[in-house]
């Protein structure tokens, strides 16, 4: 990666960050003379400003593990693990036999590109501070061992070839077999998923289903009563949770479903009729089914909310309470509920409130922050620039995959057919795009088919794609924690990663928040940036979450202006809890955070 960001750094797009971009045909020419830069736009022949764009893959049929994989293919935004699953039977868990094919299509074989494995910097995660605040925090695990995991989990944790657990990870497990209820942040490509999936299955595998209700209607009426919910805000996102869940719950009698909008409900409702204990939903399609009769919750031991502040955002809370509070839902104390994101703004914090019962709040590195796996670049590029530039940097990329993200649909789309004029492999992912469009165009990207995916915020949040090595914010967002779920795309599980965004004078109201992400995480901050910042005093670090913005990195039961022990330090103890609620001096840092070194386990 250190190649990728010098050869980009070499192009000299700025003179050394001070004066702007200058575009190819005007290099070397007086200034005066760059004037007329725009007309490279109009020139090039190839843009037609069209939905064409993202119709060059329209046809390609490369669907890939994502698309279904070996149980059964994509049947239209409903899945499951089948009939191979194993079974509870008599109080006891009988896991199915091993089936290679079946191991080959969830796992891959080893050094498959299609399957993120860890990067060299995975074990710089156990560097990073952790604070874990509330009554009576359970000691971290330090390696995946059963006990505390369940034997068959940990059997398909090593076929996923993870060595070891992440920090998200090492506090989720003990945390959900001791009962408790989590909010976790932790930063982008971290693990969060296993977070969650792992304890979840784990205690499943061991507890096994609960009693169904003995009324359950005609086979027309039938009902599923799933174990677990995980709720997340997109489709995509959705459909790779489920992905890695039919990975975590190979052999087990857990048989994991998703549904999402934008599908046929017919073939959801089918799937869920043959039985769904994990259940893996966008807010939108899991009210319908609910209130459709076929979905209770009465059973729900596990609830996730997967990136709650994406769904807020997306304006999901209202389905949100509604299945929470109003439905059949196991009340609060009695099912246990995990919350998960990278950023947590006070909105959130606020439904945890309502939903969590006396919760462990895990922060893992500063919330908000980025991984220090990923370079950042920003670069000053004027809007009728940014073509020749973006065509500058794919120029100096060879390797990987690149993403870059616009803030429009329309934008999307005439970018790639631009970048296609231009003979790239390109392709487009945005709301205006059907289902199977963005499906199509996700699989096209994962497989290497498309080397170039152009995206708008749909993408930013949660996809992991395995060697996408450069996310370019060709237009930046208005919101900085945006900015940090899109460029967490690349950098991911310890692997190396070059974000470049393009900045000019539209961006002012991420200013301060751009300039705070880029020291913290110790990049470089151009002087045009920091210009700005003392030019613009009073600009906006982030306009949707006001004062409190970069700094969410506390548990809002604590005593307001608590630093939550300073997160320079890899310790932080801080007793002063706001409420006297019996909160008190749980507070733990990562005093496992060096232990990952010695790896006992016998399958490392
Ligand atoms: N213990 C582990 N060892 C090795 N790789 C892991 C481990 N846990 C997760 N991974 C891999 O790391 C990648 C990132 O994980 P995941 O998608 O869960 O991150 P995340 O924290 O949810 O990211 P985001 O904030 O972007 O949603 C995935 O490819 C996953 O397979």
């Amino acid at each position: 990666m250190a190649e990728l960001s010098e050869q980009v750094q070499n192009l000299s797009i700025n003179d050394n960050n001070e004066n702007g971009y200058v575009p190819p045909h005007l290099r070397g020419k007086p200034r005066s003379a760059r004037n007329n830069s725009s007309n490279y736009n109009n020139n090039n022949g190839g843009y037609n400003g069209g939905r064409g764009g993202g119709s060059f893959f329209s046809n390609n049929r490369r669907g890939g593990y994502g698309n279904g994989g070996f149980f059964g293919g994509n049947n239209g935004g409903s899945r499951s693990n089948g009939r191979s699953g194993g079974r509870w039977i008599d109080g006891k868990h009988v896991p199915a036999p091993r089936n290679e094919k079946a191991e080959i299509a969830l796992f891959g074989v080893p050094e498959d590109p299609n399957f993120q494995s860890s990067g060299i910097n995975f074990d710089n995660y156990d560097d990073i501070p952790v604070d874990a605040s509330g009554k009576d925090v359970p000691e971290p695990i330090t390696e995946f061992t059963s006990p505390p995991l369940d034997g068959l989990l940990l059997e398909n944790i090593k076929l996923a070839r993870f060595t070891k657990p992440t920090p998200v990870q090492k506090y989720s497990v003990p945390i959900v077999a001791n009962g408790r209820d989590l909010m976790a942040c932790a930063q982008t490509g971290s693990g969060k998923t296993g977070g969650f999936l792992f304890p979840v299955l784990s205690e499943s595998f061991k507890t096994g289903p609960s009693p169904q209700p003995e009324s359950q209607g005609s086979f027309y009426q039938r009902k599923a009563y799933p174990t677990a919910v995980i709720m997340a805000p997109t489709r995509e996102l959705a459909t790779q949770i489920f992905d890695e869940a039919k990975k975590f719950t190979y052999r087990s009698w857990v048989k994991a479903c998703v549904v999402y909008g934008g599908s046929p409900i017919g073939n959801q409702l089918r799937e869920i009729e043959r039985g769904c204990d994990l259940l893996v939903a966008t807010p939108g399609r899991l009210n319908d089914l609910l209130e459709r009769g076929k979905i209770s919750l009465a059973n729900v031991k596990y609830l996730v909310l997967d990136e709650a502040d994406r769904m807020l955002d997306m304006g999901f809370e209202p389905q949100i309470r509604h299945i929470v509070e109003d439905c059949d839902m196991t009340p609060v104390g009695e099912r246990q509920t995990l919350m998960f994101s990278a950023t947590f703004p006070a909105d959130i914090q606020h439904l945890a409130r309502d939903f969590l019962s006396d919760y462990i709040f895990l922060s893992v590195g500063r919330v908000g922050s980025t991984s220090e796996n990923i370079t950042q670049k920003v670069l000053y590029v004027e809007n009728q620039d940014k073509k020749s530039a973006l065509l500058d940097l794919l120029s100096a990329s060879t390797d990987g995959l690149t993403l870059i993200f616009v803030e429009t649909k329309r934008m999307a789309d005439q970018l790639t057919d631009f970048l296609i004029m231009q003979n790239f492999r390109a392709t487009a992912i945005h709301g205006d795009r059907t289902q199977s469009e963005r499906e199509r165009a996700l699989a096209a990207f994962r497989s290497g088919a498309a080397t170039l995916l152009v995206a708008t915020a749909v993408a930013a949040r949660g996809l992991d794609i395995p060697n996408v090595t450069h996310v370019i914010n060709y237009d930046l967002p208005s919101d900085v924690d945006d900015y940090v779920h899109r460029i967490g795309r690349t950098g991911r599980a310890g692997n190396t990663g070059l974000a470049t965004a393009f900045f000019n004078s539209e961006n002012s109201n991420i200013v301060k928040g751009l300039h705070e992400i880029l020291t913290e995480a110790n990049q470089e901050v151009p002087s045009f940036l920091k210009d700005a910042m003392m030019s613009a005093p009073g600009s906006r670090s982030n306009s949707r979450r006001g004062g409190f913005g970069r700094n969410n990195n506390r548990d809002y039961r604590k005593a307001g202006g608590a630093s939550a022990g300073g997160w320079g330090s890899s310790r932080s103890r801080d007793n002063s809890f706001r409420g006297g609620s019996g909160w008190g001096s749980d507070s733990k840092s990562s005093g496992w955070g060096n232990s990952g070194g010695s790896n006992n386990s016998s399958w490392w």
